[in-house]
């Protein structure tokens, strides 16, 4: 049984930041992890690429050969990563044991998670070479300045979660920016008729039946709650990681290995 978590989320969200952070607080704990480049258009990284989609295809060379645009390159590129999921991800997922833990550093184009099958697929291929799948959606802690703002972002996180059916956790990054932390509670864990009035406060009053739609479908999903991440914090970067874990069944496992490992080679239990 392999672990992984795919980190998703808009443009800028911080998804590398993250990558590198917990790669870093991992380190210190002594604990194995490994982050994997998907985003063919990334150039510089922080933390050591395990594996990298660009050793599959190079999005330069995708614009320049086909004459594509930077998202029509990436499309490409990643459906070009979808045909190759028998051969080249087989391939690279050989060299990890049966116990590693991944974590997937996805690109931003939101058309990823939305509409194209491609993450979908990938999913459904790790979770066939047994792997716990989590999906990691990150949202920027400036969405919550603005209700509508937020609001789209939520419906986003939730297309992703219909899309790709694995267990999901909303998180609220740079939690640094965030001035007034009273701001940040009432969105934390939302009660949906506060949102749906402030949706009617800031648009105009024709758009109050669709709000009243929009908030009912993020409710009776009941996926609005966001863990709040300060990358300043270890705790923090600790206490998202624990929930990511006990979502995958990560440490669990272990738990049982330790268990039954038995040193004194008696077999007595
Ligand atoms: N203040 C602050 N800035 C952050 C944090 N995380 C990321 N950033 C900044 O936000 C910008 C985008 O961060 P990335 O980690 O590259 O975001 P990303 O989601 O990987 O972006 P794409 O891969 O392009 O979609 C960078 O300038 C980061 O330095 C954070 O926790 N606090
Ligand atoms: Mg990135």
């Amino acid at each position: 049984m392999g672990y992984a978590q795919l980190v998703i989320g808009p443009a800028g969200s911080g998804k590398s930041t993250y990558c590198s952070s917990l790669y870093q607080h991992c380190e210190t704990l002594g604990r194995s992890i490994h982050i994997v480049n998907l985003d063919p258009a990334a150039e510089n990284f922080d933390y050591p690429v395990a594996m990298d989609i660009r050793e599959l295809i190079s999005l330069d060379d995708v614009m320049e050969e086909l004459g594509l645009g930077p998202n029509g390159g990436l499309i490409y590129c990643m459906e070009h990563l979808e045909d190759n999921l028998d051969d080249w991800l087989n391939e690279e997922l050989d060299n990890y044991l049966d116990d590693d833990y991944l974590v997937f550093d996805c690109p931003g184009q939101i058309e990823l998670f939305s509409h194209v099958p491609v993450l979908r697929n990938f999913v459904e291929h790790l979770k066939r070479k047994n792997f716990n799948v989590c999906a990691v959606y990150l949202l920027d802690s400036q969405f919550i300045t603005d209700v509508t703002k937020y609001v789209s972002g939520c419906m986003a996180s939730l297309s992703a979660m219909v899309q790709l059916e694995v267990p999901h956790i909303n998180i609220l990054s740079k939690m640094d920016l965030v001035t007034n932390k009273r701001d940040v509670e009432n969105y934390l864990d939302p009660e949906p008729h506060h949102l749906l009035s402030e949706l009617n406060e800031r648009m105009a009053p024709r758009f109050k039946k669709l709000n009243k739609s929009l908030i009912e479908v993020v409710d009776e999903y009941s996926m609005v709650s966001f863990i709040p991440l300060d990358l300043r914090k270890e705790s923090s970067i600790q206490y998202v990681l624990a929930q990511i874990d006990n979502c995958i069944q990560y440490g669990e496992d272990a738990d049982v290995k330790i268990r039954d490992f038995d040193p004194d080679g008696d077999g007595d239990e």
